[in-house]
């Protein structure tokens, strides 16, 4: 038998508990239905293709784990709904979710259609709502829970990213939002933040995209790309008891980027020319 994922959290802490996992057949995904397996929950993996499901739950089997496929887009709402009713039916109720699946692809804002901008705002927002809903509706609701949604670093603007970084922002303030309307009924909503965690979804960007994560390494304040057990484990400590009481949080797992963003090294050094192209002396005296 092949060695099983070693987590920092104690064996047997979800024994028996469903832990569902969307976008669970890569990825950061991937790792985290490795990981809460190991610590014996069922996870319920989800995605859109069947066989990518399929290979993480041998993988996970194959160590002694307890996992389940469903395969569907979590922005068909009538899917999600049978989904999330198949697995309660076949597994229990429902004591984690980790709304994980996601994903966009890069374009100026001025390129991007509104066709594009509509399935990348359902894919990061609209999807992690519907699936949060059902959860909360057909199980969770009656004898509490704890959701985990994973955003991204939102903390300043996402060039080529406008339509994702809005989707993420708007799943923050659900997160908290969440957190408030379910908090009576024993439900903790949360929120992760990966940085740039090199996993499978570096493999969907092109080139040019490559060599731009390459250049950002490099700003990186801890000097390296996060990894995807770094981000399962932040996810993990959130659904143990340990977070008890936190909710309407948000763990960063970005190497500190955010905290270093204001030390920009290419501001203009003609100090006569602002920003926005005026001269500097038209602008008011606070603003120089
Ligand atoms: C954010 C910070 C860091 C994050 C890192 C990660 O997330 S790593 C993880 C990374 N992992 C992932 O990102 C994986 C998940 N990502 C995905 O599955 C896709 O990015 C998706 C969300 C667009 C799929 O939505 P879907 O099933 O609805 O796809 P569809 O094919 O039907 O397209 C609908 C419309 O969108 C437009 N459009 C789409 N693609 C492009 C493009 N390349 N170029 C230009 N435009 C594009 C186009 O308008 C298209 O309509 P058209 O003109 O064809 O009639
Ligand atoms: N890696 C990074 O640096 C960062 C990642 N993130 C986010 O973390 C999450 C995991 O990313 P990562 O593992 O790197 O990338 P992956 O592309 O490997 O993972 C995305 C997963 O989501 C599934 N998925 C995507 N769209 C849908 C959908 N509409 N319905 C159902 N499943 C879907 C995909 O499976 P399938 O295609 O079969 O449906 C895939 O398994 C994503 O939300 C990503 O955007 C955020 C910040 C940084």
């Amino acid at each position: 038998m092949a060695d099983g994922y070693r987590s920092v959290f104690a064996p047997g802490l979800f024994d028996g508990r469903l832990m569902i996992v969307t976008g669970g057949g890569s990825g950061i995904g991937r790792c985290i239905a490795h990981e809460l397996a190991s610590l014996g929950a069922h996870v319920a993996i989800t995605g859109r293709r069947i066989e990518r499901l399929e290979t993480v739950r041998t993988e996970i089997e194959d160590v002694g784990g307890a996992v389940s496929c469903h395969a569907f887009d979590i922005r068909d709402e009538a899917a999600v709904v049978a989904a999330i009713a198949e697995i309660i039916a076949a597994h229990g109720p429902i004591f984690g979710l980790v709304n994980n699946a996601g994903g966009q692809y890069p374009s100026p804002a001025e390129e991007l259609s509104v066709k594009g901008w509509d399935a990348v705002i359902r894919n990061n927002l609209t999807g992690g709502f519907i699936v949060s809903r059902e959860a909360y509706k057909q199980s969770m609701a009656e004898h509490g829970g704890s959701i985990v949604n994973i955003i991204a670093d939102i903390w300043g603007g996402m060039p080529t990213m406008a339509h994702s970084g809005a989707a993420r922002a708007g799943m923050l303030n659900l997160t908290e939002t969440t957190a408030c309307e379910w908090a009576r009924s024993g439900v903790r909503v949360n929120a992760v933040a990966p940085g740039w965690v090199a996993s499978s979804g570096f493999d969907t960007y092109d080139d040019a995209m490559k060599a731009e994560l390459r250049r950002l390494r490099d700003e990186i304040p801890l000097g390296r790309y996060g990894n995807e057990s770094e981000v399962s484990a932040a996810v993990t400590f959130l659904l143990t008891p340990g977070a008890a009481f936190i909710s309407g949080s948000c763990i960063r797992v970005d190497g500190a980027v955010p905290n270093h963003r204001h030390t920009w090294t290419n501001v203009p050094t003609d100090r006569s020319i602002a920003f926005d192209g005026f001269p500097l002396a038209t602008l008011p005296e606070c603003l120089r």
